[in-house]
Parts: C-alpha cells; sequence; structure tokens
C-alpha cells in the first residue's frame, strides 16, 4: 500500500477548554478529491486550517510525504487554500494576481507571465488578464483564485468552502471546472463543505464530522447506502430510522423490535445480541408502496401518506405510521403511476431484509 501524503495522527485541537477536534486520524491520498463534510462548527474548517498551517495541533502529529510538518510554518509548505472571501489581492490586476505566488519564489519575470498566462487560458480567463479584482464577477473571481493557487503547482490545494457565495447554476458549473481540474492535474484536493451535493458530485472520498470528531469515512456511494451512525443517516436525510431493540422473530430469525412494528433483518443482524438498542435504516429509494396489503408479509407497515415533493425526475412520498413515525419513500414518476396517491389515505410499505441495514444506538 503506497504511504499516504498527508496523514493525521492523533491530533487534537483545543481552544483555552473548548475542543474543537478531537483526537483525529486521518490518511489522505496522493491525487485524491476528499471532501470533509459535517454541520457548522463541526470542526471542519479547523482540521483545513491545521493542514495549512494556520493553526497548531494542541496534540498529536500531521505529517506530509511521511515528514512532521507540526512546526513547519505556513508560508513554507506546499498547501495553498482556496476560501469562500478568496482574498485576491484588489491592488493587483488578474494577471498581477496569478503572478504573485510565482514572485514570492524568485521566479523571474518571463517566466512568471508565461506560467501565470497559461494557467489564466486554462481557466478560460486570459480575457480579463489586465482587469481590476473589483470588476470581475464571483465566478471570475473563483476562477482567478483557482489559478492563483494552482499556477504554483503545489502537491495539494485546500479549499474551505470556495463555492457557497456563488448562484445555484454557477455552483454547478464550477463543481465541474473543480472536478476536471483535479481529474487533470493530479494535484490532490481537500475541499470542506456542508453542502452534500457539493461533496458528493466531486468527492473520491467524503468525510462526515460531528462535534470534532469523525463519523464515516468512505466514497459518496458507500456512505450514502450504508451510513455507518444514526448520526450520518440523520444528516444525509435520505434513510428512514427505526429506533428499537433486537431481537428474534418466532422462526428464531434476527429481528429489531420497534414502536412501528416488528422487522426481519437480513444477514443475522450483522452479529448483533438480542436485548440491545440499535436503529435499523432503510433508505428512501428501497421502500415500496402497495395500496392492496403484499402476498408476502415481512417488512410490511400500514402508513398513511402526509404529503409529497417532486423534486425533478423523482417525488419523495410522506407516510406516518400509527405510532408517528415518519416514513419517506423516493420514486421516479412511473414508478407512481398506478398508484391512487392521496393525502390522508392509507397505504402499506415494505422493503426486501437485505435493504435494511444496523446502525448502533
Ligand atoms: N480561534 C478560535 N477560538 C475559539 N474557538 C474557535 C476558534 N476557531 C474555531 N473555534 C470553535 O471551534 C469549533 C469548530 O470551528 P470550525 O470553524 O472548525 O467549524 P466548521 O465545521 O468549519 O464550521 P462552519 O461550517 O460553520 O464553518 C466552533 O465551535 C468554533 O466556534
Amino acid at each position: 500500500m503506497q504511504e499516504p501524503l498527508v496523514s493525521f495522527e492523533g491530533v487534537a485541537k483545543r481552544f483555552g477548554s473548548y475542543v474543537a477536534v478531537q483526537k483525529m486520524d486521518l490518511q489522505i491520498h496522493k491525487g485524491e478529491f476528499l471532501a470533509i463534510m459535517g454541520s457548522s462548527g463541526c470542526g471542519k474548517t479547523t482540521t483545513l486550517r491545521m493542514l495549512a498551517g494556520l493553526e497548531a495541533p494542541s496534540e498529536g502529529v500531521i505529517r506530509l510525504a511521511g515528514q512532521a510538518i507540526n512546526d513547519l510554518p505556513s508560508w513554507s509548505r506546499d498547501t495553498p487554500m482556496v476560501w469562500q472571501s478568496l482574498a485576491l489581492f484588489p491592488f493587483l490586476n488578474v494577471i498581477e494576481n496569478v503572478e504573485f505566488a510565482l514572485k514570492m519564489r524568485g521566479i523571474g519575470r518571463a517566466e512568471r507571465r508565461r506560467r501565470a498566462e497559461q494557467w489564466l487560458e486554462r481557466m478560460q480567463i486570459a480575457e480579463f488578464a489586465d482587469r481590476n479584482i473589483a470588476q470581475l464577477s464571483g465566478g471570475q473571481r473563483q476562477r482567478v483564485a483557482l489559478a492563483r493557487s494552482l499556477v504554483v503547482e503545489p502537491e495539494i490545494l485546500l479549499l474551505d468552502e470556495p463555492l457557497s457565495a456563488l448562484d445555484a447554476a454557477l455552483k454547478v458549473r464550477m463543481q465541474s471546472v473543480l472536478k476536471n481540474l483535479q481529474r487533470e492535474t493530479g494535484i490532490t484536493f481537500v475541499y470542506v463543505t456542508h453542502s452534500q451535493s457539493e461533496a458528493f458530485s466531486m468527492a473520491d472520498r467524503v468525510v462526515i464530522m460531528s462535534r470534532g470528531k469523525i463519523e464515516q469515512i468512505g466514497t459518496p456511494q458507500e456512505i450514502y447506502r450504508t451510513p455507518r451512525t444514526r448520526f450520518v443517516a440523520d444528516f444525509l436525510g435520505s434513510s428512514n430510522i427505526f429506533p428499537g431493540q433486537l431481537t428474534r422473530d418466532a422462526g428464531g430469525r434476527a429481528a429489531i423490535a420497534t414502536p412501528s412494528g416488528d422487522f426481519v433483518l437480513a444477514g443475522g443482524g450483522q452479529g448483533a445480541t438480542p436485548g440491545q438498542a440499535a436503529s435499523l435504516i432503510v433508505l428512501d429509494t428501497k421502500m415500496q408502496i402497495h395500496f392492496q396489503p403484499p402476498p408476502d408479509a415481512v417488512n410490511t407497515i400500514e402508513a398513511r401518506m402526509i404529503g409529497e415533493e417532486f423534486i425533478g425526475a423523482t417525488a419523495t412520498i410522506y407516510f406516518e405510521t400509527g405510532a408517528g413515525q415518519e416514513i419517506r419513500v423516493q420514486k421516479s414518476h412511473e414508478e407512481l403511476a398506478d398508484l391512487p396517491l392521496a393525502v390522508g389515505r392509507s397505504f402499506h410499505l415494505s422493503w426486501s431484509p437485505a435493504d435494511g441495514h444496523l446502525v448502533p444506538e
């Protein structure tokens, strides 16, 4: 296995008695696009700032290519950072902004210009080379900021919510610009965001944090399909969560008893023991809706429709069980066409035991 480009080994950060990042172990591989995601205040930016050398860890070691960098000042690290506010120099024009870091590294005038021009071309902003920063749109500024960071060809680029100030359409366009750039250059990107769609559309791996702690690391698909903790399932919002207690059904199969009913688990309950508290997680896309009770009564639940929401090609239908549990089901319009959907009407919802998984409480 290749040595990781970056490793956090037991890294913690405290501000006074407040723990912003708890003992963290994290490895970042060369050439990957890693997104760090989580709700406000969970420690994403602090993690990134420690990697950039803008904040010193209170504990633990951060390594870059095997070398401990805790004591290396930010300016001598190969870890430039792009943030939402961009921090472009207002007194320099576009090309001077891009040339700046090369100048700081003592690169000669002609070579500086040549490399800066190449990056302006690549970011499709060559026509604005002589403009003042104040005369650019948000998206154009974003491209200047990226060109300015990438012109030094760093090993790793740190991005802190770089798209959050852009409007929705531009955000989507810049996502593909960023993803393509990362792929073409092979530069490792570490991208902090609270947006699930940004993280999941661009990243190779996603880190989900809560209260200074890593809850899960995985590919977008792994995290979406198999959230490992109740927090992750809640945070992603696309799972139905049934809190309950592990038990066995009449046939001795592993099951979970919940206020909305008892449900069978595939795979012997994934090693859990009866009596243990746990939650059953079922993705909203894995639930079936029936008007008549389905013949196979396993994992079926009666619920009243309480609302619907249409987003593009799919619809999310909301239900409530007799025990007051809300259930969401996502389907395409074709799949819903034959159902007499109406708010207030009762339906039968079902899922295959293989489509449910457990998380500890
Ligand atoms: N310099 C500081 N002094 C004291 N507390 C700080 C400092 N910097 C950050 N914190 C606290 O540490 C916690 C984590 O902050 P951080 O900026 O890493 O969160 P975040 O996940 O990036 O949040 P957001 O999405 O809101 O930017 C927060 O509670 C914050 O108030």
